[in-house]
């Protein structure tokens, strides 16, 4: 790489977050840190700060500004505070590159102001394409803007497409790891605690997504992530369930050739080769061995038990705002969930009634995805209760 990157990356206190600057700390001569933001966690935050010396952080929680400003501002460290000023902050003139690392509809509004200031953007947080795919994608081509996939599958699948560029898909298969509750039954679901939940049997990350996997929201998510990422037809789009997680997605072109990513499930990889594109950087992260993973085996997912994947097709299907219904809903019950005051079955409930009840919008404006967003977390708040 010619010359460094300077990298804005929003939610730094978080699984991705932290996995980002590993990649930074091991890369200096490539990467740069000019933002960092969390929402809640200052102290993080703030040593963060402290060793890879960004030139603004961003605290979301306002209440935090003042212990966040008392410890940087000593360093030369701009702080700010808000939502607000993290959308403001992603369109600096100093920013090569922004890592949309934070979690939820919190992420749409500054992944759309980088776009528009033209700002490759890395992109983990996928809420922000189940949300507004078509916005956003229209935006990027309007601005000239690549979004380079972190989410491992779509990076497996980005990967395979380098050199293949002109070659039409024919299909994709996103792979599943089925989650910690893979071929159990509705009954052994519905007394299934957050504890279980939270034990994802292959990566460890933040709450809110290990939950999605758990009801395979999580692949739900990445189906309509990827019709957006790669312009896809929903028929293009097959999920497969392949426990080990060691293939990370495939693609069928059209001559019925298949090219699949492997490797250990370590997000490291795709973080690093979204952050380096088009450049393959090294590592020393630990290499796969086949002969520790004898059997690669293939199951197909149970829709019926787990009806989270089932509604996103429908969501995708009926387009519209009917994703960003999907998403709100999905984002209140997971929080309530964790707070213990729904159960694991009735997540998939609530979000099915707010699909039906929530007003639908055929052609959506940023301003109807604002409003639908808030209108479905009122219901979905209501219904929990
Ligand atoms: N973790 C993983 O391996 C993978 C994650 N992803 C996606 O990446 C995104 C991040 O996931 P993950 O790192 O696991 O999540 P975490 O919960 O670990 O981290 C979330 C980060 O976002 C910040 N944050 C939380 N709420 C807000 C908000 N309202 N406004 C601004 N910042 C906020 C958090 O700050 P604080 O710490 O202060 O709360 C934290 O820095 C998600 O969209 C997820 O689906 C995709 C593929 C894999
Ligand atoms: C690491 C990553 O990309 C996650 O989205 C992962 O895919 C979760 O695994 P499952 O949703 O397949 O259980
Ligand atoms: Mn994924």
């Amino acid at each position: 790489m010619t010359d460094k990157r300077r990298i804005a990356i929003l939610g730094s206190t978080g699984s991705i977050g932290t996995q980002a600057l590993d990649v930074v700390k091991s890369h200096p001569d490539c990467f740069e840190v000019e933002v960092l933001s969390a929402q809640n966690n200052a102290e993080l935050l703030i040593k963060q700060a402290a060793e890879f010396r960004p030139n603004v952080v961003v605290i979301g929680n306002e209440a935090l500004y003042d212990t966040v400003f008392a410890a940087l501002d000593q360093l030369g460290i701009k702080v700010y505070s808000g939502a607000n000023s993290l959308a403001q902050v992603v369109q600096m003139d100093s920013i090569d590159l922004v890592l949309t690392a934070l979690v939820g509809y919190a992420g749409l509004l500054p992944t759309i102001n980088a776009i528009k200031a033209r700002k490759p953007i890395a992109l983990a947080n996928k809420e922000t394409l189940v949300v507004a795919g078509e916005i956003v994608t229209q935006l990027a081509e309007q601005h000239g803007v690549n979004i380079y996939p972190v989410d491992s599958e779509h990076s497996a699948i980005f990967q395979c497409l380098v050199g293949e560029f002109h070659n039409p898909i024919e299909k994709i298969i996103l792979t599943a790891s089925g989650g910690p509750f893979r071929g159990k039954d509705r009954k052994f679901l519905e007394t299934v605690t957050k504890a279980q939940a939270l034990k994802h049997p292959n990566w460890d990350m933040g709450a809110k997504i290990t939950i999605d996997s758990a009801s395979l929201m999580n692949k739900g998510l990445e189906v309509i992530e990827a019709r957006w990422l790669f312009n896809l037809k929903v028929e293009q789009i097959e999920v497969v369930v392949h426990p080990q997680s060691i293939i990370h997605s495939l693609v069928q072109f059209e001559d019925g050739s298949i090219k699949a990513q492997l490797g250990l499930p370590d997000m490291r990889i795709p973080i690093q080769f979204a952050m380096g594109f088009p450049e393959r950087l090294r590592s020393d992260f630990p290499r796969f061995n086949f002969m520790d993973y004898p059997s690669l085996t293939f199951e197909k997912p149970d829709m019926d038990t787990f009806r989270n994947l089932g509604l996103a097709f429908e969501a995708l299907k009926k387009q519209g705002n009917m994703a960003c219904i999907l998403n709100a809903a999905n984002e209140i019950v997971v929080a309530e969930f964790l707070k213990d005051k729904v159960g694991f079955l009735q997540m998939s409930d609530i979000v099915a009634e707010c699909m039906a009840t929530v007003p639908f919008i055929d052609h959506p404006t940023y301003e109807d995805y604002v409003a639908t967003d808030a209108l479905t977390r009122v219901k979905a708040i209501e219904l929990s209760k």
